[in-house]
Parts: C-alpha cells; structure tokens; sequence
C-alpha cells in the first residue's frame, strides 16, 4: 500500500487488548525542512516496527508519538491522546527509550536511576523498592545495583535506560534502535522483553530486520513518507529487493 490508509490488522502475540495510534495527514516541518509528509495510519497492533532508510523520518515519526517533536499540520492521537495537546497525560501513557542512553541516566547509582523514575507514583517506599529490584533482575543489573550509572558500559547503559523506562509500566513503549549497543546476549535479552513478554504496545525504529520480522505490523519510511505498512514478511523482502 502507499502513504495513507489503515495498516492491515495483524494477530497480537499478547491477550492484552492494545489501544490506537491514530495518525491523520501529519506532515513535521524541521527548521524549514519537511522532514515527515501527509502520513496517514491507524495502529491496533501490539509490536509495531518502524524501517527505512538513514533520514527517512522514522526517529522524528517516533518523536511525535512520544510528545518531543509537534505535528506541523494534521493530527496524532495516541490511546486517545492527542500529542499536541495533552502532554501530561502523554508523558503518564508512554515510555521512550532512545538510541543514547546517556541522555536518559539522571541519578548517581543504577537502583536509584531506576528508583527515580517511580517519584511521584503514589507506590510506597517498599513497593517501590520491589519493583526496582524485580526490573534489576530483568535486565541482569542486580550485581551493578549501586555502581554509578554514568560508569557503565554502553550496553549497560541501554539495559538500565530500558529499566529505568519499563519499572513505569507505560501503555506504550517508543523504542529507537534499542539493540544498537548490545552484545548478541543482551540484544537477545531485550528483543525477548520487548518484542516477547511485553504487555504494552510498542513502536520500535531499527534497522534490524530480524527485530522487525518478529512484530506484528511494519511501516517502511522512505523520503519522509510512510509508503509502505502491512505484515512484516512480506514488506521486508520488498524492501530487501528494492536493495538487491
Ligand atoms: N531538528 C531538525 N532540524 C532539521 N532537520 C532535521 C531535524 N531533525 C531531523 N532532521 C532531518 O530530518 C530527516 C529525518 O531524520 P530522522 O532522524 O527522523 O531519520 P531516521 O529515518 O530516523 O534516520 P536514521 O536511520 O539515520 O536514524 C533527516 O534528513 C534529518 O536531517
């Protein structure tokens, strides 16, 4: 299919229902450059893969859906959420986990970075010490719990900056080349929470065409415009011939 349209619904790996992205002829103009233009889809789906070219506008298309970057014309709603307008409710529904975790690490130690992002979630202090701890376990930092987060690896980085975002249990999970600084293990462990046990819905920029063969539906961005959605498969081997 081109630009516009519903992406085709595809079975949901998870017994959880999944709300909508709703996205309507948006276009995102950046410094006089139109970077995404009249991009139109519906999402029901709970793993959604975004593909593409470099500077295709699937990080800028991830960015609208998590409130960082405006639509210019059109709209986006997100569960119900309009991104323009209800930045408060946006910022309680999604988690984004970006390609630099650097950006993402606000506290000294790992379990407190992972600690900090429950203030103000009306848990009490040994819930959220439950909590903190389950999603060390999860993501193999149990052992670095007090090292000081800026000291980690790169990888370790990504696992704390996932953590730190998944402790929150958001509806919708915005990923943007989360595997880019794993070793083979980690990356297998992270594709396994996000694409496997996730229960959230979750929309994930990569160019790792494994990653996007195991979500439900694929979108394919090419020149700032969505000109391909559907079953994974099928889009893959379309884009992998258009590079034959
Ligand atoms: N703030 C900005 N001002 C001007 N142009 C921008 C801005 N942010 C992004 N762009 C441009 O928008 C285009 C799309 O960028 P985007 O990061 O969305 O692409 P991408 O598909 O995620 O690329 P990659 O695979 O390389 O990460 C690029 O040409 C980029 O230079």
């Amino acid at each position: 299919m081109t630009g516009s349209g519903s992406a085709a619904p595809a079975e949901s790996a998870s017994a959880v229902p999944v709300r909508e992205i709703v996205v309507d002829s948006l276009d995102v103009d950046l410094g006089g450059t139109v970077v995404l233009a009249d991009v139109t889809v519906r999402l029901d789906q709970r793993r959604i893969a975004v593909i593409g070219a470099n500077g295709s506008g699937k990080s800028t298309f991830a960015r609208v859906l998590g409130g960082l970057v405006t639509p210019t014309r059109g709209s986006v709603a997100v569960h119900g959420i309009d991104v323009a307008r209800q930045q408060k409710a946006l910022r309680r529904a999604v988690g984004i986990v970006f390609t630099n975790p650097d950006a993402q690490i606000l506290m000294p130690t790992v379990a407190e970075d992972v600690a900090f992002s429950l203030r103000g979630s009306g848990l009490t202090r040994d819930e959220i010490a439950d909590r903190v701890a389950a999603a060390l376990d999860v993501y193999g930092l149990t052992a670095l719990a007090e090292a000081p987060a800026h000291q980690l690896s790169g990888g370790q980085k990504q696992l704390l900056a996932l953590a730190a975002v998944l402790v929150r249990r958001p509806a919708l999970v915005i990923a943007d080349e989360p595997t880019t600084l794993l070793d083979l293990g980690n990356a297998r462990r992270v594709g396994g929470i996000l694409i496997d046990a996730l229960e959230a819905q979750l929309v994930v920029v990569t160019h790792d065409l494994e990653v996007a063969a195991r979500c439900d539906v694929a979108l394919r961005f090419a020149e700032g415009r969505l000109v391909d959605a559907g079953e994974p498969a099928a889009l893959i081997a379309d884009y992998r011939a258009l590079h034959a």
